[in-house]
């Protein structure tokens, strides 16, 4: 499913100004260690269409997903103090029926809390997020998994809509008490094309 391939760094600015970028940020506390930031206008639409023009034309997507290790060439902890990514996942949606099924990116590798930073070109895409139905839950009950699903409240899904440009953060215990998917989508025709920015230990 994934291929492995090494890209060169090619730019190290983003051209995103920093006082614009602080008062588009959104802090969405998921409760229990579970975070996620989005930024809207995390690059510039200019800068955006950029880097759609280069990924499209530059990247061979003969996969769906194609995955790269070493130097992030998109400075996205500059966004994230503290963070830091060691590989990118970038996958290509080429329309409106490329999707991405309920997940978790909960692999060993990421380690117990992954940080994941997901930046978005060309094609705006629903994301949601909600949380895992687990067979025993996380805050000690076992109740019977039917018991528990007539307790979920609206707060238990979230969605965005993945502007270009945006930034979207999934931190602390996202991975582990929610799953996430890109539906399909008839009416988007055109192609996104989605960098996930990841620490692979
Ligand atoms: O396309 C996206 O925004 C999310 C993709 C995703 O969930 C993944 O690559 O693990
Ligand atoms: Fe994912």
């Amino acid at each position: 499913m994934m291929s492995v391939l090494k890209l060169k760094a090619v730019s190290e600015s983003t051209n995103s100004n920093p006082n614009d970028t602080a008062k588009k940020r959104q802090i969405v506390d998921l409760g229990n260690g579970s975070e996620v930031i989005y930024i809207q206008r995390f690059l510039s639409s200019d800068q955006s269409w950029k880097w759609f023009d280069y990924l499209d034309k530059q990247i061979p997507w003969t996969r769906p997903t194609i995955r790269v290790f070493g130097k992030c060439f998109l400075q996205v902890h500059k966004a994230l103090p503290g963070s830091s990514f060691n590989s990118v996942l970038l996958n290509r949606y080429k329309s409106g029926n490329d999707c991405v099924g309920w997940h978790a990116d909960d692999e060993k590798v990421y380690g117990p809390t992954p940080e994941i930073a997901s930046v978005s070109f060309g094609c705006e895409r629903e994301f949601i997020l909600k949380k895992r139905p687990s067979k025993k839950s996380r805050d000690g009950s076992d109740e019977p998994a039917s018991k528990r699903l007539k307790k979920s409240s609206p707060g238990d899904q979230h969605s965005y809509t993945l502007k270009h440009g945006s930034l979207l953060v999934m931190r602390g215990n996202t991975q582990r008490d929610w799953i996430h998917s890109v539906p399909k989508r008839a009416k988007a025709e055109a192609t996104r094309i989605n960098l996930t920015f990841r620490l692979v230990f």
